[in-house]
């Protein structure tokens, strides 16, 4: 039998965590062979329920489910785990923008930050979910000067999963014959869902479509999925947040496939232009629990402009948290 993995959840009572606890769980996070040990962070008052969480992990009397162990104090969860979701968060309402959220999130992340410099293992993996996922995870690398800035990321393989199955539809394909989809940015309104080097069974996604279609509706629905989402439920994203978590966690250990790529939320190396150091969704490829971005892409004035307004949301929003960097 291998050695569990220690694998963090913060938020752990709250919606996404509802659906993600179980996953990792059953084994859907890294396989039916790999056991797990859960370290979950709440905030106080939210213990009680997170309480009720896990007595329902318990009843599920998963195989692979060592231990569980419940926290209020991120130096006591972050302690030696292998993979940190950072989920706990405050979700937007309707008619509000995610970077809405910077002042009452922001803070989390520059504790938490300093909790995993602190205690967590040196080669912990941390993925940023809890909005804005791109601002709080460079403030959780910043906080953190002893580990790799690279094992900070932040969640935009919701938007590439979307922005996959959106073109599958309109072209009467299936998601699994949509290759190298791209998120270029930040995962907000202004992210770019780049389709010039999308292939469907192999042929050019963009011959497929009507250039209006994918400008004035693709785009923006993509962009603006997540508010659906919200107007739909009444809540936001919970179970399609929580799938492509485990998605990307699973991508970063496992590797991308051959011919593909993914789109991951990473410290900028300049690559395209991109101001280093700033947390920004690039196409990558993963291989021996690695990732490189995608290089040499061509990039025409279409996405040239996009891409540069997302990178000046993220600016911005760097910007507003300059105190907690
Ligand atoms: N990056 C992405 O693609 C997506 C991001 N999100 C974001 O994920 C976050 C969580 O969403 P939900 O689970 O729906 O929210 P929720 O409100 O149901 O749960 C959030 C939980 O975090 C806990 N929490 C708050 N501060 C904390 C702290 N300092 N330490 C530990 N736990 C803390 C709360 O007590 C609550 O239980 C939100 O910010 C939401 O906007 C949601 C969907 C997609
Ligand atoms: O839209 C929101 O606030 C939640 C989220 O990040 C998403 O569903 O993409």
């Amino acid at each position: 039998m291998k050695a569990p993995v220690h694998v963090a959840v913060t938020g752990a009572a709250g919606q996404i965590s509802y659906s993600l606890l179980f996953r990792i769980a059953s084994g859907d996070f890294l396989g039916p062979d790999q056991p797990i040990c859960l370290h979950l962070l709440e905030i106080t008052p939210a213990l009680g329920a997170l309480e009720g969480a896990v007595m329902e992990l318990n009843d599920c009397a998963f195989p692979l489910l060592q231990s569980v162990s419940m926290s209020d104090d991120a130096e006591v969860a972050f302690k030696d785990i292998d993979f940190a979701f950072l989920v706990g968060a405050r979700p937007r309402g309707p008619g509000m923008e995610r970077k809405d959220l910077l002042e009452a999130n922001a803070a989390i992340f520059s504790v938490q930050g300093k909790a995993l410099n602190k205690v967590a293992k040196r080669d912990v993996r941390v993925l940023v979910v809890g909005n804005p996922a791109n601002t709080n995870a460079l403030i959780a690398m910043n906080n953190a000067p002893d580990l790799d800035p690279r094992n900070f990321t932040a969640m935009t393989r919701l938007d590439h999963n979307r922005a996959m199955s959106l073109l599958a539809e309109k072209t009467g394909n299936h998601n699994t014959d949509v290759t190298k989809m791209t998120i270029w940015g930040n995962h907000s309104a202004t992210q770019y869902p780049d389709l010039h080097n999308c292939l469907i069974n192999g042929e050019d996604a963009l011959s497929k479509v009507d250039a209006s279609w994918y400008a004035d509706d693709f785009i923006p629905a993509v962009q603006q999925r997540g508010a659906a989402i919200i107007k739909a439920r009444g809540l936001s994203s919970a179970a399609s947040a929580a799938s492509s978590a485990l998605d990307h966690m699973r991508t970063w250990v496992q590797g991308t496939a051959d011919g593909d790529w993914v789109s991951m939320g990473i410290p900028s190396d300049g690559s395209y232009g991109i101001e280093e150091g700033l947390i920004y969704s690039f196409p990558v490829t993963v291989k021996d629990g690695d990732y490189s971005i995608v290089q040499g892409l061509e990039i025409n004035d279409f996405s040239r402009e996009r891409m540069i307004a997302t990178e000046n949301e993220l600016k911005e929003e760097r910007d507003g948290v300059k105190h907690l960097l």
